[in-house]
């Protein structure tokens, strides 16, 4: 078995560390580096002793260093630095799997473009449970094509800094695309004041933030006289880690393009 060497990036977040929890579990892969911006506080100190488990590889800041001594990066930070550690990953010619959310249109286009020189999993939600929801969206939505109304609804904890959700958002491209609807010129974020009516064609989204609530998602298709609602709760970061950790094993050693967690559960 090739045991694959990860750099996990932003090891002192909440998703670092589930990331080094889980890691240490898989025989599959090590921990070969773990890194954070400079001047976080973490630097200097082991990356498992966040978790009660000290693993002898200590935080660094030294972003190339840390990913030269990798197959692939793992990376649930924020958009700038993501970007900024993909690119030294294309340099280097190492595969990288992005978690981060919060995009916008040009940092999703240098993605794309990253990834035709290296292997890049990019996907808003690691979670086998809610990729299984983006499927089955896919089949409501062709069912309730007529007369309900969609809406989209997620709570996440206070600390959470983009919204929509990544994952809303894919829940909403993936009802829009089965719906035939361009959701960029659909999409309702929120609502205020004298609205009007409903417009039939519309996509609402709705967001919660509140205390530590992980991640929770429902897509709400409404008719006259019922409703249905597509739900999935979070009550634990580690289906994302152990999805990431899917996905370092497949993207690692892979050749140049874009895949997401679709593609690695063979739900395309
Ligand atoms: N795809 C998925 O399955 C999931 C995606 N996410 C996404 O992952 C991201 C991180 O979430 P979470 O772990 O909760 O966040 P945290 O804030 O807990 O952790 C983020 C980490 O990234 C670091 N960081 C922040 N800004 C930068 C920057 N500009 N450059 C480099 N590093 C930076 C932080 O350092 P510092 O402490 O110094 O700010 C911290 O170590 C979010 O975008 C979230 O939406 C989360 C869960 C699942
Ligand atoms: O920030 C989080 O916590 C999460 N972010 C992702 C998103 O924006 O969809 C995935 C998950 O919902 C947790």
């Amino acid at each position: 078995m090739t045991v694959i060497r990860l750099a996990i990036a932003g090891a002192s977040g909440r998703m670092g560390r589930m990331l080094i929890e889980a890691a240490l579990e898989d025989e599959g892969v090590v921990v070969a580096s773990a890194f954070d911006r400079p001047g976080t506080p973490y630097i200097g100190r082991d990356a498992g002793e966040l978790l009660g488990a000290p693993c002898g590889v200590a935080i660094v800041d030294d972003l190339r260093a840390a990913i030269a001594a990798a197959d692939c990066v793992i990376d649930f930070t924020r958009p700038e630095g993501t970007l900024a550690h993909l690119a030294i990953a294309r340099e280097l010619g190492k595969a990288m799997v992005i978690g981060t959310t919060g995009f916008d249109a040009a940092g999703k286009a240098a993605i794309a473009q990253a990834a035709t020189d290296i292997p890049v999993v990019f996907a808003p939600n690691m979670a086998v449970g809610v990729n299984a929801v983006f499927k089955l969206l896919e089949v409501a939505a062709r069912i309730l094509d007529e007369g309900y109304d969609v809406e989209v609804i997620e709570a996440h904890h206070r600390f959470k800094v983009d919204a929509p959700s990544g994952t809303a958002l894919r829940m909403g491209e993936v009802v829009a695309r089965e719906l035939g609807r361009d959701l960029d010129a659909c999409a309702i974020y929120g609502r205020e004041g004298v609205t009007g009516e409903r417009r039939a064609e519309t996509i609402g989204f709705s967001t919660i933030r509140g205390g530590d609530i992980v991640g929770d998602h429902t897509v709400l298709f409404a008719g006259i006289g019922e409703r249905i609602e597509i739900t999935h709760k979070s009550g634990s970061r580690m289906p994302y880690a152990l999805g990431s950790l899917r996905a370092a094993r497949f993207v690692a050693g892979r050749a140049p393009g874009l895949f997401d967690m679709q593609d690695i559960l063979g739900l395309r």
